[in-house]
């Protein structure tokens, strides 16, 4: 290793007058080894991103944006046992299997998380994540609060998790009515579900409020959360 402060041993031209490949090679002499192009920061990990929050708050809107706007981001497709309904496509909306095959995954361990929702299983396969990973894809997970409850118990610090609010309480009421998918019964449920949901705030990482209009913003937000990941010197590391 050179020391900086020892006389240099070649004399080093005028940095104001120099030629500046005469002056890189004079520095390079004087501090006695070549200078690495090799990067500085390492490359960073593939992140797994868990994206949660009250029903009808956003989640599905943002995380197609997302898609939309950034790449080298795997959606993971959940596993389920229920029958597939009028327009879904095997692959894209879930991977449909029988509840015998269902219960044969659980067996072999290839689900990160599942959960029995309304009769039907639903899980998270491992497989997709790790190969998805292998390839330096980000990994994005939607999932119900008590999904990601589950989630954090499992993955920990490794995954980053994101609840996603609606600006109020009021805001997301609407928004719900607007959406028009909910009886008067759902509805009460959902609202009385929020309320309860807003408490669970804590076991996240970051708080992203997708307020009325302002998609754009919500998503520029967790993608800047994503790239301050991506920034971190103590990466989070996986292991699925
Ligand atoms: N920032 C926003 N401004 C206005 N409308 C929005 C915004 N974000 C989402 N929406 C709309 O709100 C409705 C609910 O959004 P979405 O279905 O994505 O919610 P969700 O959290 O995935 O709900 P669920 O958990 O019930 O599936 C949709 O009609 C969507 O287009």
């Amino acid at each position: 290793m050179g020391d900086a402060r020892r006389p240099p041993a070649v004399p080093i031209p005028d940095p104001g007058t120099a030629d500046r490949t005469e002056l890189y090679r004079a520095l390079e002499a004087s501090v006695g080894s070549a200078f690495s192009s090799d990067p500085l920061a390492p490359n960073p990990n593939p992140l797994i991103i868990v994206i949660s929050g009250p029903s009808g708050v956003g989640k599905d809107a943002v995380i197609k944006r997302l898609r939309e706007v950034r790449e080298g981001i795997h959606f993971v497709v959940t596993a389920t046992s229920r029958a597939k309904r009028e327009g879904e496509v095997e692959g894209k909306d879930y991977f449909f299997v029988s509840k015998e095959e269902f219960l044969a995954m659980v067996h072999r361990d290839e689900l990160l998380e599942y959960a029995l929702v309304y009769g039907d299983y639903k899980g998270i396969p491992k497989r997709q994540i790790r190969e998805f990973m292998a390839n330096g894809y980000d990994i994005v997970l939607r999932v119900d609060i008590q999904g990601a409850a589950t989630l954090r118990r499992i993955l920990r610090n490794s995954a980053v998790f994101v609840f996603l609010v609606a600006e109020s309480e009021s805001a997301l009421v609407k928004r719900l009515i607007d959406r028009k998918t909910e009886t008067k019964e759902t509805l009460l449920v959902r609202i009385a579900t929020a309320r309860e949901e807003v408490r669970h705030m804590n076991n996240f990482d970051y708080v992203v409020v997708n307020a009325e209009g302002k998609l754009e913003s919500s998503v520029k937000l967790v993608e800047s959360i994503i790239d301050a990941e991506k920034a971190k010197v103590r990466q989070r590391t996986v292991a699925i």
